[in-house]
């Protein structure tokens, strides 16, 4: 669970709660350089710019007004004077033209930039994030909103930088119309001005701050509406929505969400954002009069009427920068969450590892489980204890056990997705820990029970087992033949290199045993080109029975001097392991070839006896 003091919103300067609220603080520093110094220099220039536009837009207008009566009298060169007056206020009123347009698209440029990089930094760190952060609450919940940020960029990192730029201009406006109203009336009725439209927008900024830490409360909601979402319009379960009548029971779940989520924040909003609004525009009035009633008390007559036009002129247009900024104010208060979540998450991967590392030596001897315990975050009980297991290289080791029994995740420990608690995986004597992950994942080969569908071309799927090999297409031709499927590939109505997905271009779809054919050839492949441990979790259980027996026939012979786990709750595929390992409670229950383990009728043969008896049982007919 993300607290508000681990998102960081209230914290870290960056911008803090004030009307200047936007200002670049620690981490609004780091993205600005991401935009480039050039274009972070340019933008501060056109803001400048921008902002004095403005105010020199009431001098020049005030000073036309002022030449108004000499020019009516005919006084010499009134006339020209007038004329140029109104060129001028024209030429700032053009050049206010131009300019805003292009401070929306360097903001567009700076917030493309920001949110690649950000985007990047993501991306690297998901890919890199070991299994058991990916998994995690917190980090999901990161993953999520700044994925979603960045991917839509409304009010993503970029946007907080180009909202942050977009302030320069209107404070600049601000501090020019201050000064007018200082040099041309009173530096008291200045500061008040600047008093009132402290209070405004400390209200504006003040309440979205708030609101926006409320919305980084309710991630959790928004990750429920998200995955109902997901399911109404994604094909994985619209099946069987559709077969039990879970349609309704969805829209009502999806509705229910939305409320859970829309109320608090409804209420939020009326707290955080719509009373303390209403309260910091009451003083922003009450100021307002203060000023406006000591302007009006002074006379008109004591100054010229440029001046006193003027001076409403720059009360007005400071008045008026009291608003919310639209260019800046959501963006800033909201846009910078998703570079807090691509923080967050980060600091949780670590430094990078390197897809490089020249893999470790193959077993010669043995892999070899020392110790190993290993209890899955947030779970109170280990589901590996205290193992002890020897995997002779070169030979087959089964691994059998009833449904939770551990052994995935002893395939996890394995393969190093996780590592151990305590206890130390040694291949021939070495620690595996002791080289990086990727050097010893070359080594390895493996099927999950999950297996990924990758949608890319049936070719390409077997290739990801040697990515490095990808162009050798005979040798995944050759992985096909092994793995039974080369006929799959042949019947591909586009051939083997169709995308395997059917909503791409010409895309088509496979069946589930269709698609494990795949899968195996993918890790025969990988033992084409450098792996020489291969880990088959439940490796046929989608194969139809002809298939099985066929694979397991010729499995030997394609596997031959590899070192391989098998898991799976086939025995009749069990038995010809080298070695059969039955876990149970985290550890080794029973260990030993087919015919040891029945002759100690243990719980092995029980298993096998009762596998085997559904098979040779006469079937009763009714
Ligand atoms: N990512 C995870 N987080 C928390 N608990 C998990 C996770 N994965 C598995 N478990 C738990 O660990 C235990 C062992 O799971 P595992 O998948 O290793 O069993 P298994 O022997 O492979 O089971 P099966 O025969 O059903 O495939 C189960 O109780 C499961 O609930």
């Amino acid at each position: 669970m993300i607290t508000n003091e681990d998102a960081g919103i209230k914290d870290e300067g960056d911008g803090g709660a004030g009307f200047l609220a936007g200002c670049p603080g620690r981490l609004t520093g780091r993205l600005l350089a991401s935009a480039g110094r050039l274009l972070v220099a340019v933008m501060v220039v056109v803001g400048l710019v921008l902002g004095l536009l403005p105010v020199a837009f009431v001098v020049a207008t005030s000073r036309l007004l002022g030449q108004v009566p000499a020019a009516v009298s005919g006084g010499p060169g009134a006339e020209t004077a007038l004329f140029t007056s109104l060129v001028v206020a024209a030429g700032i009123l053009g050049a206010q033209q131009v300019l805003i347009p292009v401070q929306h698209l360097l903001g567009e440029l700076a917030a493309y930039r920001v949110d690649g990089v950000e985007q990047r930094r993501l991306m690297a760190a998901a890919l890199d994030a070991p299994v058991a952060v990916l998994e995690g609450d917190g980090p999901q919940g990161d993953l999520r909103v700044a994925a979603q940020e960045l991917e839509f960029g409304v009010q993503s990192p970029g946007q907080a930088v180009a909202g942050t730029l977009a302030l320069v201009a209107r404070y600049t406006q601000l501090a020019g119309f201050v000064v007018l109203i200082g040099v041309g009336f009173s530096w008291w009725a200045a500061a008040g001005t600047v008093g009132v439209v402290a209070a405004f927008r400390y209200g504006q900024v003040h309440g979205l701050r708030q609101y926006a830490q409320v919305r980084a409360e309710l991630s959790a909601s928004e990750r429920r509406i998200d995955y109902l979402r997901r399911l109404s319009i994604e094909p994985a379960a619209g099946p069987e929505l559709r077969v039990f009548g879970l349609a309704g029971w969805c829209a009502g779940l999806l509705a229910e969400a939305y409320t859970a989520w829309l109320g608090p924040l409804w209420a939020a909003r009326r707290r955080v954002y719509l009373w303390p609004f209403v309260g910091y525009s009451l003083v922003g009035v009450v100021a307002l009069v203060a000023v406006l009633a000591t302007f009006g008390a002074s006379s008109v007559d004591e100054r010229p009427v440029a001046t006193f036009v003027l001076v409403v002129q720059a009360v007005l247009g400071a008045l008026r920068l009291a608003e919310h900024y639209p260019e800046a104010d959501l963006q800033t208060a909201v846009g910078l969450r998703a570079a807090r979540a691509v923080d967050r998450f980060a600091a949780q991967v670590g430094p990078r590892t390197s897809e490089k590392a020249s893999p470790i030596e193959s077993p010669e001897r043995e892999i070899r489980f020392e110790d190993v315990s290993f209890r899955y975050p947030g779970r109170d009980r280990p589901v590996i204890d205290h193992l002890d297991l020897i995997l002779p290289a070169g030979r087959c080791t089964a691994v059998v056990g009833v449904n939770g029994a551990g052994k995935t995740t002893l395939v996890k420990l394995l393969t190093r997705l996780y590592e151990p608690d305590s206890g130390t995986i040694r291949v021939d004597g070495t620690d595996i820990a002791a080289h990086p992950a990727a050097g010893w994942r070359r080594r390895v080969a493996v099927i999950f029970q999950d297996f990924a569908r990758f949608e890319v071309s049936a070719a390409d799927n077997i290739g990801f087992g040697a990515v490095g090999a990808l162009h050798d297409r005979a040798g995944i031709a050759a992985a096909a033949v092994d793995a039974g499927a080369d006929q799959v590939l042949e019947r591909l109505p586009g051939g083997p290199d169709v995308p395997l997905a059917r909503h791409l271009a010409g895309g088509t779809s496979l069946s589930g045993g269709q698609w494990q054919r795949i899968a195996l050839a993918r890790a025969l492949f990988a033992m084409r080109h450098g792996s020489s441990v291969l880990v088959l979790d439940e490796p046929t259980a989608a194969l139809d029975v002809r298939a099985e027996a066929r694979f397991f026939e010729e499995f030997r012979q394609v596997t031959a001097g590899a070192t391989t786990v098998l898991i799976s709750h086939r025995f009749s595929t069990v038995r010809h392991a080298d070695q059969i390992v039955v876990l149970g409670g985290g550890r080794v229950v029973e260990q030993g070839d087919h015919q040891q383990l029945l002759a100690a009728d243990g719980q092995y043969a029980a298993m096998f006896r009762a596998q085997a008896h559904r098979f040779t049982e006469p079937q009763e007919t009714v």
